[in-house]
């Protein structure tokens, strides 16, 4: 993708409001229906539509939440159903994370995929991967408040800077409840002081760029991509995903959220990556056995 092609996908939006990309009402999660008791919605939608983008986050939807993150990984049944859905016609998987997108890439280990990383500033398709150029332009501002967070917080236990280019992470699964909102006040001058914006994930705080752009605009951008036949799905864990959950209410796509958040703008739910591999193999069985559009040699359905 070019810097032109980068810069006019954001346009839309204003560049001053970069928390904008959540759109749709995020609704109390307990209302929200188990996946598989509107499956035969899920089945019809399959059924009408030309082609299936499926976009799947990684920590807590693909790979079990762990205390380390550099210890997390797809079990090997998760990774061949993802390869088998993804080989067949009218389908594309892509891979949504908010890892750096060479972490992501190589623990997912699958050639064909697309992979967005850095919640979405970073996009690879047919191995030519990408960077939002105010993203890039950002590095240096991200890089020194990584170092201000660790000089300032490097010595409470449990507290760790992850530096993933575009943007950073400091996690705090391990350090004690009474020093997280210590952490978050450090994390929130630091970033302020360089014009840094910063976002909340599972036992992380998330340091971004001041640009609005997330998961949300990538998943538009790819279903925009693949065509207005083409049937969006999207399944994620954590509050990141909740953009793309919203770009895709109200009947654009289908949004799944993983476990039972308090709110959440998802119109179906998962219980944990194990019920995401067994969506993911559904989906296979569905997609494989669809009735197959007969039309004949003047374009007409008999
Ligand atoms: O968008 P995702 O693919 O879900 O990535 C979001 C963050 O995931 C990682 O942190 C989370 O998973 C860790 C390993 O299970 C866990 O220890 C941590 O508490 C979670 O927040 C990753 O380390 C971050 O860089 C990602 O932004």
């Amino acid at each position: 993708m070019t810097t032109d092609e980068w810069l006019s996908a954001g346009e839309s939006r204003s560049a001053s409001d970069p928390e904008s990309e959540s759109e749709a009402e995020a609704e109390s999660g307990a209302g929200v229906p188990s996946l598989w008791s509107i499956s035969d919605a899920v089945a019809d939608r399959l059924a009408d539509a030309e082609g299936l983008l499926v976009c799947l986050d990684f920590d807590g939807t693909l790979a079990p939440i762990v205390p380390r993150p550099e210890e997390a990984a797809i079990p090997a049944a998760t990774r061949k159903r993802i390869r088998a859905l993804n080989a067949l016609d009218g389908v594309q998987v892509a891979v949504v994370s908010g890892r750096a997108l060479t972490d992501v890439r190589e623990r997912v280990g699958l050639d064909g995929l697309v992979y967005a990383g850095n919640h979405g500033l970073e996009l690879e398709r047919g191995g030519d991967l990408t960077v939002h150029p105010l993203a890039s332009a950002s590095r240096p501002a991200l890089r020194r408040a990584c170092r201000a967070i660790h000089a300032r917080l490097g010595t409470i236990p449990g507290c760790r800077v992850e530096d993933k280019g575009v943007t950073a992470t400091v996690h705090y699964r391990d350090a004690a409840d009474a020093a997280v909102p210590a952490i978050e006040e450090v994390v929130s001058t630091v970033a302020g002081a360089e014009s840094l914006r910063v976002t909340d994930g599972k036992a992380v705080f998330e340091i971004r760029p001041r640009i609005p752009w997330g998961k949300g605009r990538i998943v538009s951008l790819l279903a925009a991509e693949v065509g207005g036949g083409w049937l969006p799905i999207y399944v994620g864990d954590d509050t990141s995903d909740e953009d793309a959950f919203g770009v895709l209410a109200d009947g654009v796509g289908i949004g799944v959220v993983v476990g039972s958040p308090s709110a959440t703008a998802a119109a179906a739910r998962l219980d944990d990556p194990d019920d995401v591999a067994t969506f993911v193999g559904w989906l296979t069985a569905r997609w494989a056995d669809r009735p197959v559009e007969v039309i004949d040699a003047e374009g007409k359905r008999p």
